[in-house]
């Protein structure tokens, strides 16, 4: 049984997307930030509410008993140091950022045969991630910079004018190039149109919480629950409660940063993110060696997954 309800076609999931992008961008921009904000919370959280259910297991057998704690501890851990690197180095923070995304989101989006075996990942990855990240500052490189001066207070945000335009030429780059790869190979080709149709016309904001929540996160909640041999949406986050649990939380706490400083809301969201993101791509990436499918992405279906259950 699928984890999420199929759409009628590949075709009528473009347009949905097309249509909210449109929709959002004509709101007022308190709208759009308060839209983004339930899109990347409400349907991005349960994607990584499976990290510690997937892993668990591996962390049981190399660790025993302690496990569980163990890994709790570590992925806690990675939150606090991303924290405390973001706020000591904002730059070298964001930009790392902006790498490990590209990382995440490449190779998480594309069918595992293409994923790469070693942990540096594969080109088709790489550039999927690139495209990803790029798309946005391809049209909207003013908007983009203005996001990153918000992330980086004082001096810092003089850095912001290069990191926006080496976003742009990579964006550039990686489009056409990936283009290139969707059309070579039919498995990567949904993806990469749901991905670009968000990014690359919508303003910055809509079309990445767009991209999060109905490309990246959609997807990698249907993989992930098949990974866990869950057998429905009820049933996979019966078995991640208490982290989802813990993401509604900690949306709580950003939640009333952002009614509480609007002013800082685009920083909030963003750092918010960042934190909560590092120990998810760091120990909550999908297993490289898991078994696959041979053709993962058949066209018609948002929800057919990429791998046999374990
Ligand atoms: C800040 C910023 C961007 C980057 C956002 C990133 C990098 C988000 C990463 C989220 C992750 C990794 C979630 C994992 O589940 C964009 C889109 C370039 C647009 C301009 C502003």
């Amino acid at each position: 049984m699928a984890l999420l309800p199929r759409l009628p076609s590949p075709g009528f999931a473009l347009l949905a997307l097309a249509g909210a992008g449109a929709a959002l961008t004509a709101l007022p921009s308190s709208w759009t930030l308060a839209a983004a904000f339930l899109l990347i919370g409400v349907i991005g959280l349960p994607h990584g509410a499976s990290d510690t259910a997937l892993a668990a297991p591996r962390w049981r057998a190399a660790f025993g008993k302690a496990g569980l704690a163990l890994f709790l501890a570590a992925y806690l851990g990675a939150a606090l140091a991303a924290y405390l690197f973001w706020v000591s180095f904002p730059l070298a923070g964001l930009a790392a950022f902006l790498v490990l995304s590209a990382y995440h989101f490449g190779h998480d989006d594309l069918p595992p045969p293409l994923r790469g075996k070693s942990a540096l990942g594969s080109p088709e990855g790489w550039l999927r991630g690139t495209m990803v990240l790029g798309g946005p500052a391809i049209f909207y490189r003013p908007e983009v910079q203005a996001i990153f001066e918000a992330l980086l207070p004082g001096a810092e945000g003089e850095g912001a004018a290069l990191l926006a335009s080496l976003l742009q030429i990579a964006g550039l780059l990686a489009l056409p190039l990936s283009l290139a790869a969707a059309v070579r190979d039919r498995g990567q080709r949904s993806s990469f149109l749901r991905s670009v149709i968000c990014l690359v016309p919508f303003p910055p904001l809509v079309g990445f919480s767009l991209y999060f929540a109905f490309v990246h996160s959609l997807h990698q909640t249907a993989e992930r629950g098949t990974r866990m041999g869950a057998g429905s949406l009820r049933d996979y986050l019966g078995r991640c409660w208490p982290f989802v649990a813990g993401g509604v939380l900690v949306m709580a706490v950003v939640g009333s940063a952002l009614v509480a400083a609007p002013e800082r809301a685009t920083a909030t969201l963003f750092i918010g993110l960042a934190v909560l993101t590092f120990p998810h791509i760091l120990f909550g990436g999908t297993p490289r060696s898991a078994p696959v499918r041979k053709d993962p992405y058949p066209p018609r279906t948002l929800t057919r997954l990429s791998c046999e259950t374990p």
